[in-house]
């Protein structure tokens, strides 16, 4: 089991190049639909055999999962490839965001599909490397340099290689008593921040669990209330005289930057958060917040006060180990283009606003 090994296959995936998923039910060799082109297409299945692999969401959304009444309707689906489906009508598969622009796609012909184990792993590695979750699969006559078996996809996830990297006083406008800890793995590349704020005491700090939203956070966006309840939560914490604000690089969610803009794009659309992420084939929300338990773990923390209005932060952190004493309400006033996601938000998520 090696998180490097899955590691070496996200990025792999990023740039096109081949990767074999072994599993105890089969091995599939893959390439992501995205990125590739005519010529890594003809070099990854020179004999125009290839087949795709999209997920279950994408498959209801092509009428394709009526084909396959027999199977799990949450298992990846595999398209036997016809001639006409070259690099180009590839991406049209695999992107909805194209569906207006491209409407007429089919008829496609779904095959049964042998290593479903297999295929559930490599939608995950989509996930994490945040690339649209389809792939062309390929004979695995001749495998990939790059093999990832499932227990590495586990590993990668797993937050317990995560250690403090550093740590420096940083003054911030809010608090001028405040400092910074980066946190980092061995295999991830992504490094998280926390802000402890003000003297330490014996009461449980302050902590709110932001997720990086490069959008809001940086840009001001108004489409979400990720800025604005950043700020909120530095002055809420530097009130209280002692907190952490966990800086967690979890982009859109767990999707990453260019699939969240992707799910903005469907919102453009006419479609709400959550169902922009279903129809790209990703959970809900696809985070794990044991991630932020472990670096609370790390900065000797076992209870908190937690600034959310999410029940799912507070089920995650105690779930990995860490006592909520109490959940603080962190609610910001709506603007005209956030309304429909904090309605999204109370109506279909859970978070109480
Ligand atoms: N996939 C997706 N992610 C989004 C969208 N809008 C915002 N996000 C991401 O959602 C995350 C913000 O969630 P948070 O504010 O941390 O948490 P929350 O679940 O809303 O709960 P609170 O603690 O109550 O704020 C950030 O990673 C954003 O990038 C969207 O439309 N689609
Ligand atoms: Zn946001």
């Amino acid at each position: 089991m090696s998180a490097r090994a899955a590691a070496r296959a996200i990025d792999a995936l990023r740039r096109g190049w081949a990767v074999t998923v072994r599993a105890d039910d089969g091995a599939l060799r893959l390439m992501a639909i995205e990125g590739a082109d005519a010529v890594t297409l003809a070099g990854f299945d020179p004999e125009d055999r290839a087949d795709l692999l999209i997920s279950a969401a994408r498959a209801q959304t092509l009428k394709l999962a009526n084909q396959l009444a027999a199977a799990d309707p949450d298992l990846p689906v595999l398209i036997a490839r016809t001639p006409w489906i070259d690099a180009a009508a590839a991406m049209a598969i695999a992107d909805p965001v194209r569906d207006l622009a491209s409407p007429l796609k089919g008829p496609f012909q779904a095959k049964a599909l042998a290593a479903p184990q297999a295929a559930e792993a490599a939608l995950r590695l989509a996930r994490l490397a945040g690339i649209l979750p389809a792939f062309f699969v390929g004979s695995t006559e001749g495998e990939s340099e790059v093999v990832v078996e499932v227990p590495d996809v586990a590993a990668y996830d797993d937050a317990a290689h995560l250690a403090i990297a550093t740590r420096a006083r940083l003054p911030v406008s809010t608090a001028e008593n405040a400092e910074i800890v980066a946190f980092r793995s061995p295999d991830e590349p992504r490094e998280h921040v926390a802000l402890v704020i003000g003297q330490r005491n014996s009461s449980p700090p302050v902590v709110r669990l932001h997720s990086e939203c490069l959008t809001g956070d940086v840009l001001g966006s108004l489409k979400c209330d990720c800025g604005p309840q950043l700020h909120e939560a530095l002055h809420r914490i530097a009130d209280a005289q002692w907190g952490v604000l966990l800086y967690l690089r979890q982009e859109g969610r767990g999707i990453g930057l260019v699939n969240k803009l992707r799910a903005y794009a469907l919102q453009d659309q006419g479609f709400d958060t959550v169902d922009a992420n279903v129809r790209l084939g990703f959970a809900i929300d696809a985070r794990d917040f044991s991630v932020a338990a472990r670096m609370l773990d790390l900065l000797g923390i076992g209870t908190v006060r937690l600034l959310t209005n999410n029940p799912q932060k507070v089920a995650g952190l105690e779930g990995a180990g860490i006592r909520v004493a109490e959940r603080l309400p962190l609610v910001l006033p709506a603007n005209p283009y956030n309304e429909r996601y904090l309605a999204t938000k109370r109506d279909r998520t859970g978070h109480q606003l």
